[in-house]
């Protein structure tokens, strides 16, 4: 278990991460998403003690602190980051960095052979790192953190320049890690890919943590959440928020307009479809609200709302609300027990 405890850092008196508190379990893919520079990289630092919170724990399996060195050891043999391509020796080969990733973690040394046949290493891995691609670099890198075998993987932008194929690979990979009961936290840009994989997805934002699956009814649900239309102008989503007035839409920018039908019965849903078809819009799909949706929403300015009902906005406002309010009551009962 990794356990955040109220971290907040700040650098040159900004808030980069705010009263984060926040606990994963053995068996968990946690992806973070956030534009660059907002907070995902310092998070991994401060759960690796390479940039110290300015306030804050870090916890791991409920009994190791960073509060000595002789700690600090025994952590980052629970605890890795995976390496980065500038971490690689040009003149040892793939195989060397990998003897020296499962000697360092002391790890199964069956483990080398599997991961090379994983990734589909063979043809290269006797070779100088010095040789080979930014993709090569990049699945060697992935395999010392596999080969390290630690049961908590932080792996920062793990999807970098490789192609479609490759993160198929690597995502079968994780999925496998995950059921070995690891906790493996992504930071990546590739939300499509997270979103397959990832068993929890974090927004930051504002220095905030942002648990994605509580901020909007549509995102993570196996039934029927959203429409998806292209094409809908302002005059026809205020005319369809008048028809359906338990509904409300969400114009994004990249001219996807949200609306949601978390609360429709069937015969509602068939009605949305003869409204659509009336008003010649013809290119919409059933579905769920997706990362790239919810992205758009957070990040990207000027999403437009047509509204009968509470907005994303009051919602992330009020889960904000109440998450300060429950750490505050868990903070009064962690005085109470200790008395
Ligand atoms: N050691 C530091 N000293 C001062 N500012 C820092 C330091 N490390 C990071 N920052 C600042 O903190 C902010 C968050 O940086 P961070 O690297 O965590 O972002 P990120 O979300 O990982 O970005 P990316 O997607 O580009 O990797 C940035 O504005 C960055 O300039």
């Amino acid at each position: 278990m990794l356990e955040l405890r109220n971290i907040n850092v700040q650098f040159s008196g900004r808030d980069i991460l705010k009263d984060i508190n926040e606990t994963f379990h053995p068996g968990e893919i946690i992806g973070l998403v956030a534009p660059n520079g907002t907070g995902k990289s310092t998070l991994m630092n401060v759960i690796m003690n390479y940039v110290k919170p300015n306030s804050g724990k870090v916890v791991v399996q409920e009994k190791l602190f960073y509060t000595s060195k002789k700690d600090e050891v025994k952590i980052h043999q629970i605890v890795s980051m995976m390496p980065d391509q500038s971490d690689l020796y040009n003149h040892l080969s793939g195989r060397e960095h990998l003897n020296i990733y499962c000697s360092m973690w002391n790890s199964d040394p069956d483990l080398i052979d599997k991961t090379i046949a994983d990734l589909g290493m063979e043809s290269y891995v006797k070779k100088k790192t010095g040789t080979y691609s930014l993709g090569m670099r990049q699945r060697l890198c992935f395999a010392m953190q596999i080969v390290s075998n630690t049961p908590i993987m932080l792996m920062d932008e793990v999807m970098n320049g490789l192609d479609p194929n490759n993160v198929n690979i690597i995502s079968n990979i994780l999925l496998k890690k995950k059921q070995e009961g690891k906790i493996i936290i992504i930071a990546s840009h590739l939300l499509d890919n997270l979103e397959q994989i990832a068993d929890r997805i974090f927004l930051f934002k504002d220095g905030n943590l942002i648990n994605a699956a509580l901020v909007t009814n549509g995102f993570g649900k196996s039934e029927i959440s959203t429409v998806r239309v292209k094409g809908l102008t302002n005059e026809v989503s205020e005319k369809l928020t008048n028809a359906f007035p338990r509904t409300n839409v969400l114009s994004l920018s990249n001219g996807v307009s949200l609306v949601d039908v978390s609360s429709f019965s069937v015969e509602e849903l068939s009605q949305i479809v003869v409204f659509l078809h009336d008003n010649k819009l013809t290119d919409f799909s059933f579905g769920n609200v997706t990362l790239n949706d919810l992205y758009s929403m957070y990040y990207l300015k000027d999403a437009t709302e047509y509204s009968n009902s509470a907005n994303i906005q009051d919602l992330q406002e009020e889960y904000l609300r109440l998450k300060q309010e429950l750490d505050i009551v868990k903070k009064a009962m962690t005085i109470v027990a200790r008395k």
